[in-house]
């Protein structure tokens, strides 16, 4: 639970202290003024870097030196206060839990954990495949502290495996010196990746027909599908969540690609290039859904999100809404806040631009008003 929030020089905030009530609180504000950046800082102090993939020099404030967010909570959660802070000289990111800072950033990585609500997570389902290969490492690591040592693991050999072959491309060295110095990186990315695949498909098997479910709860007369399409792992059915299986399938296709990599100067297989397919009525929602088809998946996602994170931590994290509702018609809109209110939601931040844009089930919330950058 979110108790307190203090944010230095973070986006448009020169210096901002919030008072969060154990239900949650309504923040009103004009577009631009700051709504969304708020929400932003705040899942930073989850996530550790911004949810909208900016890089960390642009959210510290136009001409400050640092941003620093820091955060008093309550029960359920771990650590009573957590601070994150970040420095544009020299470029240094530190993270304190309880006053202590942590030597490896990622012992902080969770420690307010949230799920975000926002019409921009459309992108989740019409962007490319890394939108949602980027949903589901945030979302296992968080759960998992496994698959974040896979991930890592996986992203450190597989950066210089594709060095290796880059540099190939120019070098006069003979070819099987070349495949020497790649495959040396290979066991690492079988050994992790396997972690990875496995994990991924265990999500997909495990919620698939709740992401099924949720589709139809929230207005989709047509059969919607989530597939996990892996390049390079095993795809037999008794082997999709099976790390050791998908190990050895890696393997062989490290292997079998090696020579193409080197033709080409990167690495081709893995879960680096999988995808979290989405269907409705048979047909790929990326290409052919509607933007509201597109929104409702993208809701439907979130809410799996929440989910998971719930299981995984034993308590349901903070729910930030960016003005979720304001492409959806009212019978929508009352389709989601009830699922939302199933998944155990308890702490909510909502952002919206006009009083009347508070949803009748948030009413009795607190609120504060956003101008500038500034809350009164
Ligand atoms: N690094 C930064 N330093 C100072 N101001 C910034 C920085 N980055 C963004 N801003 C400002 O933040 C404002 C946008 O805030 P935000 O995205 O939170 O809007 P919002 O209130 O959510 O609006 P909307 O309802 O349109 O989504 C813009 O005025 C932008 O110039």
């Amino acid at each position: 639970m979110l108790a307190q929030l203090a944010v230095r020089e973070y986006r448009n905030f020169h210096s901002l202290d919030l008072e969060v009530p154990t239900g949650g609180l309504v923040v009103i504000g004009e577009n631009g003024h700051g709504k969304t950046n708020l929400l932003e800082a705040v899942a930073y102090l989850g996530l550790l870097r911004s949810f909208r993939g900016a890089r960390d020099a642009d959210v510290i404030r136009f001409g400050a030196p640092a941003f620093h967010v820091r955060a008093t909570l309550h029960a359920p959660a771990a650590w009573h206060t957590v601070s994150v802070g970040y420095e544009r000289s020299s470029k240094r990111k530190r993270a304190t839990l309880d006053g202590v800072e942590q030597p490896r950033l990622t012992s902080a990585l969770g420690a307010l954990p949230s799920v975000e609500f926002s019409p921009a997570d459309v992108a989740l389902v019409a962007s490319g495949p890394g939108e949602r290969r980027r949903y589901l490492d945030v979302m296992l690591a968080l759960s998992s502290p496994a698959y974040l040592v896979a991930l890592q693991g996986y992203r450190s050999a597989l950066l210089r495996r594709n060095a290796v072959l880059k540099a190939a491309q120019r070098s006069a060295v003979r070819a099987q010196e070349q495949e020497a110095r790649v495959s040396v990186w290979e066991p690492a990315l079988a050994e992790h990746g396997g972690v990875i695949v496995a994990a991924r498909h265990a999500f997909v098997r495990a919620q698939a027909g709740y992401y099924a479910e949720l589709c139809a709860a929230i207005g989709e007369r047509q059969e919607a599908l989530l597939r996990y399409v892996s390049v390079g792992g095993d795809t037999r059915s008794d082997a999709l969540t099976d790390p050791l299986m998908q190990q050895d399938a890696l393997t062989r296709a490290f292997t079998q690609q090696r020579s193409a990599e080197l033709r080409r100067g990167v690495t081709l297989v893995g879960p680096q290039r999988d995808d979290l397919q989405l269907t409705l009525g048979g047909r790929e929602l990326r290409t052919f859904g509607s933007a509201g088809q597109q929104r409702s998946a993208a809701i439907a996602l979130r809410l799996l999100e929440l989910i998971t994170l719930r299981d995984a931590l034993g308590y349901s994290p903070l729910l930030l809404l960016d003005d979720p509702f304001a492409e959806l018609d009212l019978g929508r809109a009352a389709r989601v806040l009830d699922l939302l209110d199933a998944a155990g939601a308890s702490q909510v931040l909502l952002a919206v631009p006009r009083e009347q844009d508070i949803p009748a089930a948030y009413t009795r919330l607190a609120r504060r008003t956003m101008r500038d950058g500034v809350l009164s």
